[in-house]
């Protein structure tokens, strides 16, 4: 049994990846376990096959010429797999780069745990992930690029804890290698399964690229994630900039529904960048909802941002949105960057799969992780905002309303039926509710209001632009203000929501 895609080997690699001549290694001779002959004729045979001295290599490069800290495998040396001299190299090379303070990029290619060496070695998978829970745990940076193949104990230890993970095309990646799957069982592993492409399909992975484009991606994902070198040096704040809107109301909820009005996925268009990445990480994804770093002018960040469906018939937004949207608070919380949210949805979604998919739970759980969020936030009510999924990305330290968004318990209409046993009545609902904007401002939710000049949908990009800059601004206040004060603040606010308007 061999598998199909081509093996790029770890010089290979480094020559496509980093800048030219910059690769440094910070590999000492490994002191192998001497464990009987064949072992060590099996070792002598790798270095020969391999050109290296153990199935992994550690340095540093420079990657479009920023610095980062390197681990990646020699698939042609004993399969990439995981001896205790691997074990040492590796955690070595992640304790260096967490004191160093550098971004951490590791390439593997392993059939896992080295079974020449048995137990001790595979007891190495908790020696390196410890590594890598203290370099993230220092907010510092982890991108895996996964290369064919990456299985077994490397798949579940160091393949697996990115901030970001991408992966070669084609890769073989899976826990259960099939040459053992194949063994055990009498039969193959179903084709397709133990790919990139499904991994990304599964919300598994963030994208699938190839080694040429890594360097490209791995450099914007660095210049948003890595923490800016002077945070105090950003615009002064300017006070409470929320002012009335006077149109009716129920302009601004028809307004909302234009098909044509500026979503969160044009919002990302205009940024001043934008990485999208792809599901919860655990094997669910959900159109809904698109996770994002992004960058509003000198501001980096990570974006919650609801989008609205295509069809209004399709998807609203499922518990796997929520999921995923936790994982962008957890990687904003992480490496200390701000988090924005984009509020634009229709409502949850009402179905049986939800309702067995902890819709509720995940409400609660998203709330609770926003109002005590440690970094700084930003929520942005775009178009609709419609019931719990709604309030589920609202708790923040800074709220920024489009003028003709608005926040309400339920759809109009719905509400309108629960009182007067018909829709026609969603007007003077959406008026008596008071879920307009200038509504928003009096109960001292929202701190600043982005004018449409009528609808936003007439000057979409224009929008999206003074959109984009008032989250920077935002974000500029946010950052300023203490941690604790932060969240005191926050705290607060929402403690206090219409005290002012009573
Ligand atoms: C990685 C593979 C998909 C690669 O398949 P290919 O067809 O490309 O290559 P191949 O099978 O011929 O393997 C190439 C050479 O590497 C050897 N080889 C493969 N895996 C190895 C390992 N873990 N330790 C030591 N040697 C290994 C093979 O015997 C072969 O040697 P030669 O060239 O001499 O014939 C497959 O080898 C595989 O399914 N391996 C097992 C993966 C796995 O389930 N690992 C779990 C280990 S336990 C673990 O990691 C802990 C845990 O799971 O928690």
């Amino acid at each position: 049994m061999s598998t199909k895609t081509q093996r790029i080997d770890a010089a290979t690699l480094l020559s496509i990846v980093l800048d030219e001549d910059s690769f440094q290694s910070w590999d000492s001779q490994p002191q192998q376990p001497v464990l009987n002959e064949s072992y060590a004729a099996d070792l002598n045979t790798a270095r020969n096959r391999s050109g290296t001295d153990e199935s992994v290599i550690t340095g540093t490069g420079l990657i479009q010429g920023r610095e980062v800290a390197l681990i990646v495998s020699e698939f042609n040396f004993l399969a990439g797999s995981i001896g205790q001299a691997a074990v040492k190299r590796i955690v070595a090379a992640i304790q260096r780069a967490t004191a160093a303070r550098l971004p951490l990029l590791a390439g593997p290619a392993s059939g896992g745990t080295r079974m020449q060496e048995g137990t001790l070695a595979f007891l190495g998978m908790v020696a390196i992930t410890d590594a890598v829970r203290r370099h993230k745990e220092a907010g510092l940076p982890y991108l895996v690029y996964l290369r064919h193949p990456t299985t077994g104990g490397v798949m579940a230890s160091w393949g697996s804890l990115g901030h970001i993970t991408v992966a070669e095309p084609g890769a073989l990646l899976g826990f259960l290698g099939p040459r053992v799957y194949q063994a055990l069982y009498g039969e193959d592993f179903p084709e397709g399964i133990q790919s990139s492409e499904n991994l990304f399909r599964k919300g598994l992975i963030d994208a699938v690229v190839t080694p040429q484009e890594l360097p490209a991606l791995a450099s914007r994902a660095l210049q948003i994630l890595q923490p800016a070198q002077h945070p105090d040096a950003f615009p002064a704040p300017t006070g409470r900039t929320a002012f009335r809107n006077t149109e009716d109301v129920w302009h601004a909820v028809q307004s909302s529904r234009n098909p044509r009005r500026p979503d969160t996925r044009m919002l990302l268009a205009t940024a001043d960048d934008a990485l999208p990445l792809n599901g919860t990480g655990q094997g669910e994804k959900d159109p809904g909802l698109m996770l994002a770093l992004a960058r509003f002018g000198d501001q980096r960040c990570v974006v919650l941002g609801q989008q609205r469906p295509r069809h209004p018939d399709t998807a609203s937004l499922g518990p796997a949105s929520l999921r995923e949207a936790r994982r962008g608070m957890q990687l904003a919380q992480e490496l200390g960057l701000p988090l924005v949210t984009i509020i634009d949805t229709t409502g949850a979604e009402l179905s049986v799969q939800a309702e067995e998919g902890g819709l509720a739970g995940e409400i609660a759980r998203s709330l609770s992780e926003l109002i005590g969020l440690r970094s700084p936030s930003v929520s942005v009510l775009l178009g609709q905002g419609t019931g719990g999924a709604a309030l589920a990305l609202l708790p923040a330290d800074r709220t920024i309303a489009a003028q003709n968004s608005w926040l309400s318990p339920l759809p109009p209409e719905g509400a309108s039926a629960i009182l007067h046993r018909t829709t026609s009545h969603a007007p003077e609902m959406a008026r008596q509710q008071r879920i307009g904007v200038d509504s928003l401002c009096e109960f001292g939710l929202v701190d600043h209001v982005v004018e449409e000049f009528v609808d936003a949908a007439a000057r979409p990009r224009e929008f999206c632009h003074e959109l984009g800059a008032a989250i920077a601004a935002a974000i500029s206040l946010a950052i300023t203000i203490p941690a604790a004060d932060r969240l005191e603040r926050r705290q607060k606010k929402f403690h206090d929501l219409g005290e002012a308007a009573r």
